[in-house]
């Protein structure tokens, strides 16, 4: 059969439409810009972009982790410039040689992640100890994201780096979601948890944070390092006692964890302690950010438009299901907007995998749409992850139509078997539909663009 007969003008129109928004999600979310677009250098203050005016009296100091920190320091230095004292930020240690090469007043370690090791804590000692002892008219610009937790440590007294790590795999393979196991985190370190912002007190703080959780809880992007921790010993014991990980814990974690519940060690620094009196945490990426730059780009293109969510979850395929039935509700009752229509959604669905095959949440949310969109004139959809990599595969996720069903089982690939492996990365390699940014540098989680056309989207 001819490809032509196997998609519309429409369909071609709204893939280009939808994977078009879904990369102006990632640009906006981009390190660099991010950072310009939210402080500017005003004689001597930083003025942020909600107002905020912070005078720079004395040092300027960078200091800060994440993937997404190298790019939020060439930012800084591009606002900033000569008027940064100094500094050290830690990143991925396969990302120092290429940040350090951009940077000329901050200073980059290399640390490991999603486990921390002895290089995470050397980065953290380095990071607290260019914070400590600073004076009041000095200024700490603390720069946080994704993958912070891991990138730098300082644990509690006793704790070993190498126990803490195993504890923190154990969590993530028990299946606590991040808040659960940065609760913990927290509470056997003396770097996270506000632990920072008490160790630069009392310096100013400005802190620039690019979420990679979903709802956007300050406390637990990268555990919070410069945020007043709301949670306590109690909700770290509860979340160990939850996966039932008590009977394995370590003799070192042991003892911090029942001092602190009798009062014995420090609890993280709570709103309202002085060292947050000067400190001003700033979510300036996120996934919601992300969307509305996307809505105001479709409704710039003359679609109607709305943002269902950026607190999407559950099993990726059961999702597929229910945003393919709302773009079939906007074509046959112009519910919940007529066409031309664009829906976003973001968040982070998660895969129960059962399957050999290779693949991520996103091209398997793709996947299941493109079942569930068989023979729908009018319609894309594309998923994608925000940091370009979804699941152990070199892409960001995929784009369907309601011609992608027949697409493949014109090249002899049945989609319902593809799901059933999760081998969503092979079906797409086969079928086409793969989005391919490379690493994007940035992390807000995962982007979802539903575009359904009017009738000839050309006119
Ligand atoms: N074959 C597969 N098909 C579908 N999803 C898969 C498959 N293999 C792994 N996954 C999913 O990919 C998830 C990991 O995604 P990914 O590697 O993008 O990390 P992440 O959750 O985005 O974390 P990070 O913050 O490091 O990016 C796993 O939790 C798993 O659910
Ligand atoms: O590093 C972390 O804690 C996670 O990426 C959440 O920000
Ligand atoms: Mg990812």
């Amino acid at each position: 059969m001819k490809h032509r007969s196997l998609v519309s003008e429409a369909s071609e129109h709204a893939r280009m439409v939808a994977v078009t928004l879904a990369l102006e999600g990632v640009a906006v979310a981009d390190p660099a810009k991010a950072v310009e677009n939210y402080v500017r250098l005003e004689g001597d203050e930083l003025v942020l972009r909600d107002g905020t005016r912070v005078g720079l009296r004395g040092r300027v100091i960078v200091v800060g982790a994440g993937k997404a920190t190298g790019g939020m320091a060439v930012g800084i230095e591009k606002v900033l410039g000569d008027r940064i004292s100094g500094g050290v930020i830690s990143v991925p240690e396969d990302l120092v040689e290429s940040v350090s090469k951009q940077l000329s007043r901050i200073q980059v370690v290399g640390a490991t992640h999603p486990r921390a090791s002895r290089k995470s804590v050397e980065a953290g000692e380095r990071i607290v100890s260019t914070v400590r002892g600073l004076r009041e008219e000095d200024t700490v610009i603390a720069l946080f994201s994704g993958g912070g937790s891991a990138l730098a440590e300082l644990p509690a007294e006793g704790v070993d780096i190498e126990e803490l790590g195993e504890l923190s795999v154990k969590l993530m393979k028990a299946g606590a979601d991040i808040v659960e196991l940065n609760t913990v985190r927290k509470h056997l370190s003396r770097f996270k948890g506000g632990w920072l912002a008490k160790h630069a007190y009392p310096a100013a703080v400005v802190a620039l944070l690019i979420s990679d959780v979903v709802g956007d809880r300050m406390d637990t992007i990268a555990s919070g390092p410069t945020v007043p921790d709301p949670t306590t010993y109690q909700d770290a014991v509860a979340v160990i006692r939850k996966y039932r990980l008590e009977d394995s814990l370590p003799q070192s974690i042991r003892r911090i964890l029942e001092d602190g519940l009798k009062g014995l060690a420090p609890e993280t620094p709570k709103p309202g302690d002085p060292a947050f009196s000067r400190v001003h945490n700033r979510i300036i990426a996120s996934n919601t950010l992300s969307l509305n730059a996307m809505a105001e780009k479709a409704k710039a293109m003359g679609y109607n438009t709305v943002i269902l969510t950026s607190l999407l979850e559950g099993e990726a395929r059961e999702v597929a299901k229910v945003l393919a039935a709302i773009a079939k509700e906007v074509l046959k009752t112009g519910n919940p907007v007529s066409p031309p229509a664009v829906i976003l959604a973001g968040g982070e669905t998660t895969v129960t995998v059962k399957g050999k095959g290779l693949g991520g949440r996103n091209q398997e949310l793709a996947l299941s749409a493109a079942i569930a969109l068989k023979g729908v004139d009018r319609v894309a959809l594309v998923s994608i992850g925000s940091d370009g990599r979804d699941g152990p595969t070199d892409v960001a996720g995929a784009v369907v139509d309601g011609y992608t069903y027949q697409r493949a089982l014109a090249k002899g690939v049945r989609p319902e078997e593809y799901l059933e492996n999760n081998d969503s990365y092979n079906f797409f390699r086969v079928v086409g539909g793969h989005v391919k940014t490379g690493y994007t540098g940035t992390n807000v989680n995962d982007f979802v663009v539903i575009v359904v056309e009017k009738e000839n989207p050309w006119e």
